[in-house]
Order: structure tokens, then C-alpha cells, then sequence
């Protein structure tokens, strides 16, 4: 009995201890209201996850948080608090939570997984070294060529149209990271690759599965409720090592056979055998970077290359303006080249334009805090997850006028545009920002220059030659894209 009464006495002096400790600090920031013990877990939602909290944020701030099985989540909602929060204060918010199943998974070492220190900065200095805006330069003569091919297999397979966009960002990425050549058809590492892909877009929601919130669940039977993603991860796992095993060892042979092709990995590791520094670690390390661009770089830059693509077909006048400026630039005589950048203005506009209206990581990746935080008279506990909701930004009415249009000459000085700043936020944040954004954005421009000075998008009709209505929709998960849509894609008739 005594023992009884003792650790009761106990449990209520801890709860009187933390209720006190909470009435003594600032409040979290505002949100909707919890329930007693579970806080919102009821709330939390599983699906359009940005524009629910965006609503919530016009409801009860820019910075919102709330709060579920111990865990506290603090949205930043505006390009100012993110910026106040995750650059001006990033040695406290640099952090990213343990992700149990993508480390399950085999997603390691990685990047964007890194917890902040050593680890993560000897990737981002060997990654940062290879993407900066001088090292993309070597890359832009095979993304202009293969901008040409796909414009030319879109208009000859036109319902392919995500399986060529994901050929694209896939040959990009494993040319840079290992200086592979990728067919659009049947090639062996596109499959390995995809099988990455796969693995990356069935594996639950990001850090939200049971297991990540629990990860002791992963020691448990497989009949155990919850148990399903860490089951998952251990069945594939050898996918996804594969697609970090195999490509590796291709170019450490062809390296050895002196026959490799410039790429990250022959580089680093050509740099690695001459300072006699191939230890395991580092190999692992130089391994786990050259996966991270395909990774990182693939599904992301596709999607967006399908936000591209739907608002061409929802905006003929859109494409109209576009072909004016490039055909009195190019003179319907060539196609664009990166070095017409400067004089393709409603072009970049295009470009910037698919990157505001739909943020294809619509909350980014997570940040989590290192550091007991005030923030504005508001409290932000160590150890938060700090999600910078990059879809509510882009739909800010202050900053951008009718942000749901897609409407390129936002960004153009007044009066013929609304001078809009461009948002560079797609990409992140402070000491975590897109490593890729380069060369991500060098895609992006050159795909959509080409595919406007050469193609014609409409939408598909039916059988009795009515368009068909596009009802918009996005796939869930840390990128999302639009589901698959209708659309005819011709060669345009006037062009050489
Ligand atoms: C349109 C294409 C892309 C978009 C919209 C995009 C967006 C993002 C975002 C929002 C983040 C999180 C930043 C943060 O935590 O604040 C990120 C991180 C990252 N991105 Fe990209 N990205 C794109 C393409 C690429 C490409 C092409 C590469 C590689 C070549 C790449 C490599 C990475 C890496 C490695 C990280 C993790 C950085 C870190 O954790 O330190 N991304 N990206």
C-alpha cells in the first residue's frame, strides 16, 4: 500500500512541478484548441496537410503550433517568420528529427536526413562543391540537348508524359552524381532508380508514421498494429542499398579501368585514392552524397516540370505571350540556349511563376529546434519540429495579389506586371536550403524555353470534341505532384 500512496504522491508533485513550469513560461505560439491529455491528435490531419494549416494560420498567426503525444510542431507561416526563425536564428533551428523508417529503409547516410553537425556539413561541403552556379555550367549543354529529346518524345508520346519528365530529372541526376548515360526506355539503372523512387513514395507519411513517432515498434512482431511501415522498409530495404551499391561500383571500376566519366563521384573519389583518405567512412560518405542528388534532385524537379505542364494546359494565353517573346528573341530560326536567359524575361517569369504557385515540398523538410526558444513573447521548446508551411507562403495575399492564379507577369516591374518578388523560399531555408536549387531551376528554364518554342499544349478532347475538364489534384508525401491529367501536346505548326 505504502509504495502505492508514495508513487501517487509522486505522479501529482510531477504534475503540480510541470503545470507550474508551464504557467511560469510563455505560451506556445496560438492554434486551434487541444483536447485534455491527447492535445491535437484529433486534429493533426493526414492529407492536404499545407492548406489546412494555412487556413488554421489566417485564423491564429503566421507562427502556429500544436501539440500531440509530447510532441511539440511549430508552423511557420510567412517568408518573415521563417526567415526571423530558420537564417537570422539557424544555429538553434538547423536541426531535423530522426527519421525511424527512412533510416529502416536503407535512405543512409543522407543528407537531408543528417542531424546538424559533422556529419551533415562534410556532406553539404562535398555536395555544395559539385552544385554550386560554376560547377552547373558543365552540366547545361546535356540539359539543353536532352530538353530537345524531350520535347520531341512528348509530342510523339504524349500520354507518357510523367514517365519522360521523370526520364529527364532521372538522366540529369545520375549523370551529375555518376556520369551514367540513362535511355528513356528499358535502361537498367532508370529501374533501380525508380525502385528507389517507389520506396520514397509508399513508405507512410515523412517522420509521421507509428514507428517514427514510436520507434520502439520496430522491435515488435509483425502482427502488431503500427507495425505495417517498419515491415514494409524491412522487405525493400535491399532496393534501395541496391540503388546505392550498384551505380558505385560501376564507376570505382571504370575508374580503376581509367574509362570513368566526369561525374561527383569519379571526382571525389579519384580525390579520396590520391590524399590516400579512402577510409570506409569516407567512401560511405561520398557513396551516401552521390545517391542524395538522384534522390533529392529526381522526383522533385519532375513534379515540378508537372506543375509546368497543367498550367499549360490551363493557360493558352499563358503560352501565347510566352511564344511572342521567344520568337521575336529567337527568330523562329533556333531553339533557346542558356545564354538567351537575359533576354527571355516573361520566360524566367514562366519558371518563377511554376515554383510560387504550387511549392512542390509544400512543407518543405522538417527542422527541428536544439534550443529553448523565445520567440516574440511566444515559447518554442527544444526539440520542435519546425515546419516552414512553403505552400501558405506562396498563397500570402500581402505579398502576392490573387495568389491561386498562375500568373507570370506578377513578378514583371510596374505597369505592365505587379513587381512580385520571386519566391525563392520553394527552396528552403537557412543552413538546410536546396543544395540542388541551381541546378534544380537550370531544368526548370531550359524545359520550359524549349518545350514553349516548340510544342503546342491543349487540353485532350472527347469523343465529341469537347476539352476535358481538368479537376486538379495532388499526390500526398514530403514532394507532391499533380495526379495524372489529360492533355494533347503537338509540334507547333510554324516552327522550323
Ligand atoms: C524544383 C526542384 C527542387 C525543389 C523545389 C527542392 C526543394 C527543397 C527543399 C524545400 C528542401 C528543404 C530545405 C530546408 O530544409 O529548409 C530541399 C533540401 C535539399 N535538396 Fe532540394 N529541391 C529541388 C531540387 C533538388 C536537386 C536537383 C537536388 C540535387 C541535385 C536537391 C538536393 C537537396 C538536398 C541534398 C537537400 C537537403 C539539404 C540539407 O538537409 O541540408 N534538391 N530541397
Amino acid at each position: 500500500m505504502l509504495p502505492t500512496i508514495v508513487l501517487l504522491l509522486g505522479l501529482a508533485g510531477a504534475f503540480v512541478c510541470w503545470r507550474v513550469f508551464r504557467s511560469t513560461r510563455p505560451p506556445l505560439p496560438p492554434g486551434p484548441p487541444a483536447d485534455p491529455l491527447i492535445g491535437h491528435l484529433r486534429v493533426v490531419p493526414t492529407e492536404n496537410q499545407a492548406a489546412i494549416f494555412h487556413d488554421w494560420s489566417q485564423r491564429y498567426g503566421e507562427i502556429i503550433a500544436i501539440e500531440a503525444l509530447g510532441r511539440t510542431m511549430v508552423i511557420l507561416d510567412s517568408v518573415a517568420v521563417a526567415t526571423d526563425l530558420l537564417e537570422k536564428r539557424s544555429a538553434v533551428y538547423s536541426d531535423r528529427p530522426v527519421f525511424t523508417i527512412y533510416n529502416m529503409i536503407g535512405f543512409t547516410p543522407a543528407l537531408v536526413l543528417l542531424p546538424y553537425g559533422k556529419q551533415m556539413q562534410k556532406h553539404r561541403k562535398i555536395l555544395h562543391a559539385n552544385l554550386t552556379p560554376t560547377a552547373c555550367l558543365a552540366w547545361r549543354d546535356f540539359q539543353t540537348e536532352n530538353a530537345r529529346r524531350l520535347s520531341a518524345l512528348l509530342v510523339q508520346q504524349c500520354e507518357e508524359y510523367e514517365r519522360l519528365f521523370n526520364w529527364f530529372t532521372t538522366a540529369l541526376t545520375m549523370k551529375v552524381a555518376y556520369g551514367l548515360d540513362i535511355t528513356p526506355e528499358n535502361d537498367k539503372y532508370l529501374e533501380i532508380a525508380d525502385d528507389s523512387t517507389f520506396m520514397l513514395n509508399n513508405s507512410g507519411p515523412p517522420g509521421g508514421t507509428p514507428v517514427d513517432l514510436f520507434p520502439f515498434l520496430q522491435h515488435f512482431p509483425s502482427w502488431f498494429p503500427g507495425v505495417y511501415y517498419a515491415n514494409f522498409a524491412r522487405k525493400w530495404r535491399h532496393k534501395v542499398r541496391r540503388f546505392y551499391e550498384v551505380p558505385f561500383e560501376k564507376v570505382q571500376k571504370d575508374l580503376a579501368e581509367g574509362k570513368a566519366q566526369p561525374s561527383m563521384l569519379a571526382t571525389e573519389l579519384d580525390q579520396l585514392f590520391q590524399t590516400d583518405s579512402a577510409t570506409p567512412e569516407n567512401i560511405d560518405d561520398i557513396k551516401g552524397a552521390a545517391a542524395q542528388i538522384f534522390i533529392a534532385g529526381s522526383e522533385t524537379t519532375s513534379s515540378a516540370l508537372l506543375v509546368f505542364l497543367l498550367n499549360m494546359v490551363l493557360h493558352p494565353e499563358v503560352q501565347k505571350r510566352a511564344r511572342e517573346e521567344l520568337d521575336r528573341v529567337l527568330g523562329r530560326e533556333r531553339l533557346p540556349e542558356f545564354s538567351d536567359y537575359d533576354s527571355l524575361p516573361y520566360i524566367e517569369c514562366v519558371a518563377q511563376e511554376v515554383l510560387r504557385w504550387y511549392p512542390v515540398a509544400p512543407l518543405g523538410v522538417p527542422h527541428q529546434s536544439t534550443e529553448d526558444d523565445i520567440y516574440k513573447g511566444m515559447f518554442i521548446p527544444k526539440g520542435a519540429l519546425v515546419m516552414p508551411n512553403l505552400r501558405g507562403m506562396s498563397q500570402d495575399e500581402a505579398v502576392y495579389a490573387n495568389p491561386k492564379e498562375f500568373n507570370p507577369s506578377r513578378f514583371l516591374s510596374k505597369p505592365t506586371g505587379n513587381q512580385e518578388p520571386f519566391f525563392s523560399s520553394a527552396f528552403g531555408f537557412g543552413r538546410r536550403i536546396c543544395i540542388g536549387r541551381h541546378l534544380a531551376y537550370n531544368s526548370l528554364w531550359i524545359v520550359v524555353a524549349t518545350i514553349l518554342a516548340t510544342c503546342e499544349i491543349s487540353p485532350a478532347v472527347d469523343k465529341d470534341g469537347k476539352d476535358i475538364k481538368i479537376d486538379i489534384a495532388y499526390t500526398t508525401g514530403i514532394t507532391s505532384r499533380p495526379k495524372p491529367f489529360a492533355c494533347n501536346i503537338r509540334r507547333r505548326p510554324d516552327i522550323f
